[in-house]
């Protein structure tokens, strides 16, 4: 049997795009969130839980350029990890997250305790650092590309939840604020790996294989918090010690 034709790099961004339509803006918990349906356990939830993401991805990116034996790309994927852990003056993403944490009601020494955090979701943001860890680091950087799809979700929480939750201190906001355009920063930089690197066609299908394993990770995340927060079924719900 032949080899498949490969996809242009304009059909093969497109199917890539199109993944868009997995996102977790379209899970029930983030449209929930985004009609201002959840009240503040659930935010609260969302928040803890999501902050075991936020601390992970610089491990995640710290493993890809472990991996790049490529000098160039090293110099712009470090940016990232300066973009969550902070560099200089700037505190970083970790830190505008805690911020988040208070501004919705929970204390810098809870979120940091990681207690509130779900099994359901460490095992899924663990899973997404040990395939950076176990991938190659082009397949590492196309792991990232659901960040595509992120400024519009970013967008929606800065217009909506001023309204939707007036509870929340507006300064807490500023991570997804900045976001926006580290967001279209890094995807400039992924897509150009990911569309220079996937080029046969069966090597383009694995990347798509890729990013559906991302967004995977993103939904089950959320599959999870439903279940504890909206459900109030958390793990072990039903056993009377
Ligand atoms: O709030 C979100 O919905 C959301 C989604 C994603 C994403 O799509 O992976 C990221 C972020 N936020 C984010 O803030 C972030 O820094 C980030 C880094 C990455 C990545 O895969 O390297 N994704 C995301």
């Amino acid at each position: 049997m032949s080899e498949q034709t490969p996809w242009s790099r304009e059909e093969f961004e497109a199917r890539l795009r199109a993944k868009e339509a997995y996102y977790h803006i379209n899970h029930p918990y983030h449209i929930a969130m985004a009609e201002g349906k959840l009240g503040k356990e659930q935010i609260q939830g969302w928040v803890a839980n999501r902050f075991y993401y936020q601390i992970k991805i610089p491990v995640k990116d710290a493993n890809i350029m472990a991996l790049c034996p490529d000098r160039d790309t090293r110099r712009r994927w470090i940016q990232r990890i300066h973009d969550h852990d902070g560099w200089g003056e700037d505190a970083g993403g970790i830190e505008a997250w805690t911020r988040l944490g208070e501004a919705v009601g929970i204390s810098r020494e809870d979120l940091w305790s990681l207690k509130s955090v779900l099994p359901g979701v460490k095992f899924a943001v663990d899973a997404y650092v040990n395939f950076a860890r176990n991938a190659t680091w082009q397949e590492g950087a196309c792991s990232s590309l659901t960040e595509m799809f992120a400024p519009t979700i970013h967008k929606q929480r800065l217009s909506g939840w001023p309204d939707l939750y007036p509870w929340i201190e507006p300064e807490g906001l500023a991570y997804f604020r900045k976001r926006v355009s580290q967001a279209n920063r890094d995807v400039e930089h992924g897509l150009e790996l990911t569309l220079d690197y996937f080029t046969t066609r069966a090597q383009q299908e694995r990347a798509l294989e890729i990013l559906q394993f991302k967004l995977d990770i993103l939904w089950t995340m959320l599959d999870a918090m439903w279940l504890a927060y909206i459900d109030h079924k958390p793990p072990y719900f039903n056993i009377k010690p």
